[in-house]
């Protein structure tokens, strides 16, 4: 059926819209990740992998780095076993590494390649492991106890990133694959750390030096007391608003994690909302952009 005179013309307006941002991140990287929160339903799916395919056909270099902490948590009920998180961070013993290693690098990382692959890319999925991708080392937190003094608190297999080796990316780029990561890392002593994707996202993103790292999630971005999405953040606000109670919980690794980026050459870092269909690409080619962007210094006009 034909397009009514009003719709060809919002098409064409859409289109003119995202030339300019086609022409200038042309050749730029850019790390979405794919938070487990959402992979919500099938047809919004479908429409992430069909953006990241359009991503790469217009000339940028997109890199998946997916979570799966709702998909992890719902393997470990079925064995039968509770997951408890601190400051964001799943404790992981060495039963719950193997879960998280068999859904992140098996299931939520093939179903994300075949997703793209069936709707006209070439995705390779990997894991830490291959081509020792993300190095990791054990993490501790940093906390009080009831005294008032400082302690650590061991949270088993987790991992924080110890270095990212680009060369498996860089070579995938010329030849036009799209690399999807899965969060697992690969330790020194050759074990598996499970890390939190956002994390391995912002830490890929620095090692790329890469235009935007794109953090889609379950929310319209980070809000303030009043449930007013923030679209703009500095690192000072973001500090007044962790201390205040305000960003806690997942909320916590995807800020630090945005901070740290931007901080160390990521042009901008966005905490987007997965469940608005074309998220992505709202985010890339329109004035407007989504949700909430954190920048060293205003963005240039185009
Ligand atoms: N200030 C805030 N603004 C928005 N979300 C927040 C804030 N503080 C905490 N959150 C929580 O962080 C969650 C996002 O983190 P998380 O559940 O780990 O997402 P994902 O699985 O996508 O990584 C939100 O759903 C919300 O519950
Ligand atoms: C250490 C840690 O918490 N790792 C995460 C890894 C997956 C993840 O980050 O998934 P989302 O992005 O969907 O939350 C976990 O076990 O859930």
């Amino acid at each position: 059926m034909a397009l009514t005179h009003d719709a060809a013309l919002n098409v064409a307006k859409v289109l003119t819209e995202a030339l300019p941002y086609i022409q200038r991140f042309n050749g730029a990287t850019v790390v979405v990740k794919y938070g487990g929160n959402a992979m919500t339903d099938p047809e919004l799916e479908r429409s992430f992998a069909r953006d990241i395919v359009l991503l790469k056909t217009v000339g940028l270099n997109p890199i998946v780095v997916h979570g799966g902490g709702p998909q992890i948590g719902d393997l470990l009920k079925r064995i039968g076993k509770e997951s408890e998180f601190i400051d964001g961070m799943r404790v992981t013993d060495s039963e719950t590494m193997d879960v998280v290693e068999m859904v992140l690098g098996g299931l939520v990382n093939k179903s994300i390649v075949n997703l793209i692959n069936q709707n006209g890319g070439r995705a390779i999925g990997l894991t830490g492991k291959d081509a020792n991708l993300i190095r990791a080392r054990r993490m501790t937190l940093a906390k009080k106890d009831a005294a008032g003094l400082d302690i650590s608190v061991d949270i088993g297999q987790v991992g924080e990133v110890a270095g990212i080796k680009t060369d498996v990316l860089e070579l995938m780029f010329k030849s036009d694959f799209i690399p999807v990561i899965a969060p697992v890392g690969v330790g020194d002593d050759g074990a598996s750390y499970n890390i939190n994707a956002d994390l391995v996202a912002g830490k890929v993103a620095e090692a790329l030096k890469a235009e935007k790292l794109i953090l889609l999630t379950n929310i319209p971005g980070v809000m303030n007391k009043e449930k007013k999405v923030l679209t703009g953040l500095t690192t000072k606000a973001v500090d007044e608003l962790i201390a205040d109670g305000t960003i806690y919980g997942g909320m916590l690794p995807k800020i630090a994690c945005a901070l740290d980026a931007v901080k160390s050459g990521v042009q901008t870092a966005h905490i987007i909302d997965g469940r608005v269909p074309h998220a992505c690409l709202l985010e890339v080619f329109t004035d407007e952009g989504m949700g909430t962007l954190i920048s060293n210094r205003l963005p240039k006009p185009v």
